[in-house]
């Protein structure tokens, strides 16, 4: 059995839903497919998950909501016209919406992911009844079967129950068609994954069932080097390792959810990325192990939207307890730290932006100063991440010496080096402003002359 992921581009229309259902049917084993919301139809599109994000963020601050509400609905009707289905579905789809909508609002986070989670659901019962229209058997299957998260605070996961729960739907007769990026508490509340997380949803059925393979389907043949949006043309990842994956994945290649890996990795499923687009070609496979390949770097990541958190204090290095005691005041934030190199009297803590605000950022300075007597705190912003990853790094002296030429010589200072203890990365902390350059720069020095 396989289990099969349709992204966002995947099924952004009707053209491209036509695409998925020549795909199934083109092999039977391909049995559970996981779906998200439609995604952007070209690149200037905006992406149902988005509009549902906007039309909530309408209903929480009381402004008019009609123009917002129909462009959604428009979207389904439009594909659901050209598949040929009748007003049935948009019926369906319609008072959902209007249901979701009229749910209580008081947990502001809760009416957020209900609202979010119905561009996969309602897609997903859009797509079964296209399915089923034209012969392929098929059934629309709610997380409420059995995807069961765990509840607030922590980010999204789903909980050990679940595998055995889903674990029935390898006995189900017709193509079961199954809305990615949500689950259900115990107590029954709705709750998304992160965005892109329709993948973690695929991973997580494939491995409930005990599929021989996850194909995940996008809009590229493959994961690439580097990506394709910065660099011209990049070298092709024909195979790559989990553990490479999962660095990447983290370190902003978007293609694949990097906590999408875990469920399938504990199986030892394989997974493979292709192309709705061009399903013949052969896309890449994601293993638990390769042969050693003729560059030591497998791909290259860039990722924006970091702060450093810079804190000094002479013989820091003397006072036991100093790195627990900080880390202790970002943990009592709720704030998650990437990175933290230190020195003799100085030391770093590197987190995503996106958890600041000037308040946090007050009160963290503020403590640091007064509870850890430190002589300077202070945050700066903007950088960026550039992660090298690669299985056979670890086999290559100099490595890290020609990234650093090749980034010096874009003129951008390095703010930072971490080189991961299983040696199979190796992370830059740059400005923002340098990140694409410095990925082209780095592109050049170990891709410039490898041929596939
Ligand atoms: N290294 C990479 N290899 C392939 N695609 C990449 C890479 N880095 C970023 N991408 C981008 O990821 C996109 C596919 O991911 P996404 O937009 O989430 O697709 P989907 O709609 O299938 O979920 C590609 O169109 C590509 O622009
Ligand atoms: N629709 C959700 C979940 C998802 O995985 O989407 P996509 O397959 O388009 O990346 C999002 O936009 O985040």
């Amino acid at each position: 059995m396989i289990v099969c992921k349709f992204g966002g581009t995947s099924v952004a229309n009707a053209q491209q839903i036509k695409k998925v259902a020549n795909i199934v049917k083109a092999n039977p084993a391909r049995k559970i497919i996981a779906v998200s919301a439609p995604g952007k139809r070209t690149d200037d599109d905006i992406k149902v998950t988005d509009l549902l994000i906007q039309l909530a963020n309408s209903v929480l601050q009381g402004v008019d909501i009609e123009l917002k509400l129909n462009a959604v609905i428009e979207r389904y009707a439009d594909i659901a016209s050209e598949l040929g289905l009748d007003d049935t579905i948009i019926q369906v789809i319609t008072s959902d919406l209007n249901e979701r909508l009229a749910s209580d609002k008081s947990e502001k986070a809760q009416f957020m992911d209900n609202i979010k989670a119905s561009g996969e659901d309602n897609n997903a019962k859009l797509i079964a009844a296209y399915f089923s229209s034209i012969g392929m058997p098929a059934k629309y299957i709610s997380p409420k079967e059995g995807l069961i998260v765990n509840d607030l605070p922590e980010r999204t996961f789903a909980l050990p129950e679940t595998y055995v729960n889903l674990s029935k739907l390898a006995h189900v007769e017709e193509i079961i068609v199954f809305p990615g990026f949500f689950g259900y508490t115990k107590a029954g509340v709705l709750r998304t994954f992160d965005r892109g997380g329709s993948d973690i949803t695929g991973s997580i059925l494939a491995s409930a069932v005990g599929a021989e393979l996850y194909e995940n389907f996008t809009d590229v043949d493959c994961v690439f080097s580097a990506n394709p949006r910065v660099v011209n043309c990049p070298v092709e990842i024909k195979e790559i390792t989990y553990r490479e994956m999962r660095e990447l994945s983290y370190a902003g290649f978007s293609v694949f959810h990097d906590e999408a890996l875990m469920p399938v990795y504990k199986q030892g499923i394989p997974v493979n990325i292709k192309n709705t687009n061009n399903p013949d070609a052969p896309g890449t496979h994601i293993v638990p192990k390769r042969p050693a390949a003729g560059s030591p770097v497998t791909g290259i990541a860039t990722d924006s939207g970091f702060s450093i958190l810079y804190v000094s204090k002479y013989l820091m290095n003397r006072e036991v307890g100093f790195g627990r005691r900080l880390l202790q005041i970002i943990e009592e934030e709720n704030i998650s730290y990437e990175h933290t190199p230190s020195g003799l009297d100085d030391i770093s803590v590197i987190m995503r932006s996106h958890q600041l605000n000037d308040e946090v950022e007050a009160r963290i300075i503020k403590r640091v100063k007064e509870e850890l007597h430190a002589e300077d705190a202070l945050f700066r912003h903007d950088f960026s991440m550039v992660v090298i990853v690669g299985e056979g790094m670890r086999h290559n002296t100099g490595l890290a010496a020609r990234a650093a030429t090749a980034i010096s010589n874009t003129g951008a200072n390095i703010e930072m080096i971490n080189q991961g203890s299983s040696e199979v990365s190796l992370v830059f902390g740059v400005r923002s402003q340098y990140e694409n350059q410095i990925l082209k720069a780095l592109y050049e020095e170990f891709f410039a002359h490898t041929t596939v």
